[in-house]
């Protein structure tokens, strides 16, 4: 027996890159009868068919973490693209994104892609815009900057998922990261093709080290699954001043000496950060979804 992790899904057949290579399997009986199923992703054992190098699936670790859309199991962080232009930059798109990514509890990143398009005014102005994302947690990068930034950032990461709207550049940036990346999508849908029926989870590219996920489908911002009381904690820098809160349970709303409206009103935290945080708790209100079953939804998860 070998361990491993799944790189790739296709069809029933699971992709295991193991010390000693990579493995074609399939998921023993035992574990469709446990109704486990495997992702992309997760850590697993498997029975090697060295000559062939096939095998059987025969266990899954326990996950860290796992995303819905993408499937994906284990993932280190999430690398938000934004882009500078085409379409235009604004920071209540970032904040949106932000909050719906923050609710998984995984690390985040930003890129800020088509920074060539901008002029060079624009371009501190975007930048000085950005440093308050960098003052509370969030790490940076931008196109213009030499691609080795990017890379040494990812050197401390394992299994980093891109995340963006549509057009913003995820596969401009993969194929710089990864010149292979074009190919091995090709080769991927070709075999998809020739299959009947094919489901596609998601896709691992290799990077120096780890890998990158490609995802179709991250693009949607799914805020109203959000419960209410949860949202003040997708807020990273409400999250590290909530202790100073008279309130344990402040939702930093209508209560009084609540540390976060004092600290936006000296201009600590941004205004228009704490008023995405009412826009979101207005629009999770007026969402049909009654708490209760966003309470069993998330335990279901
Ligand atoms: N000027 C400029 N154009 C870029 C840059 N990155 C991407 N583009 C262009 O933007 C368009 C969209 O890029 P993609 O990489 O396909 O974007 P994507 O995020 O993968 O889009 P989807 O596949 O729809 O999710 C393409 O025409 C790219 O050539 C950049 O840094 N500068
Ligand atoms: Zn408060």
């Amino acid at each position: 027996m070998i361990k491993g992790q799944i790189i790739n899904s296709i069809s029933g057949f699971y992709d295991v890159v193991t010390d000693q290579g990579k493995y074609r399997t399939r998921a023993r009986g035992n574990l469709r009868n446990k109704r486990q199923k495997p992702i992309v992703g997760d850590y697993v054992e498997i029975q090697p068919e060295e000559a062939t190098k096939t095998g059987y699936l025969m266990s899954i670790n326990e996950r860290k973490n796992s995303l819905k859309r993408p499937l994906l199991a284990n993932i280190s962080d999430v690398l938000l693209l934004i882009s500078a232009r085409e379409p235009e930059f604004s920071p209540k798109l970032l904040d949106r994104f932000l909050t719906f990514i923050e609710e998984h509890h995984v690390d985040i990143a930003i890129y800020i892609s088509k920074m060539d398009l901008l002029s060079d005014d624009e371009v501190t102005h975007l930048k000085k815009q950005l440093t308050y994302y960098e003052n509370i947690g969030y790490p940076v990068f931008y196109s213009d900057q030499p691609l080795s930034v990017l890379k040494t950032y990812f050197k401390t990461k394992h299994l980093s998922v891109l995340a963006g709207q549509s057009g913003v550049g995820k596969s401009t940036l993969l194929n710089q990261l990864n010149p292979n990346a074009q190919q091995e999508t090709a080769e991927i849908s070709q075999t998809l093709n020739r299959g009947k029926h094919t489901t596609r989870q998601v896709q691992l590219f290799e990077l120096e080290s780890g890998y990158l996920a490609d995802t179709p489908g991250f693009s949607s911002i799914d805020i109203q699954m959000i419960q209410i009381d949860d949202l003040r904690d997708c807020f990273v820098e409400f999250r590290s001043k909530a202790h100073l809160c008279q309130f344990r349970s402040c939702q930093h709303f209508n209560e009084p000496n609540c540390e976060i409206k004092h600290l936006v009103e000296t201009g600590e935290i941004l205004q228009s950060r704490y008023d995405m945080y009412l826009e979101l708790r207005e629009e999770i209100e007026r969402s049909r979804t009654p708490e209760y079953v966003k309470k069993q939804r998330k335990r279901r998860k």
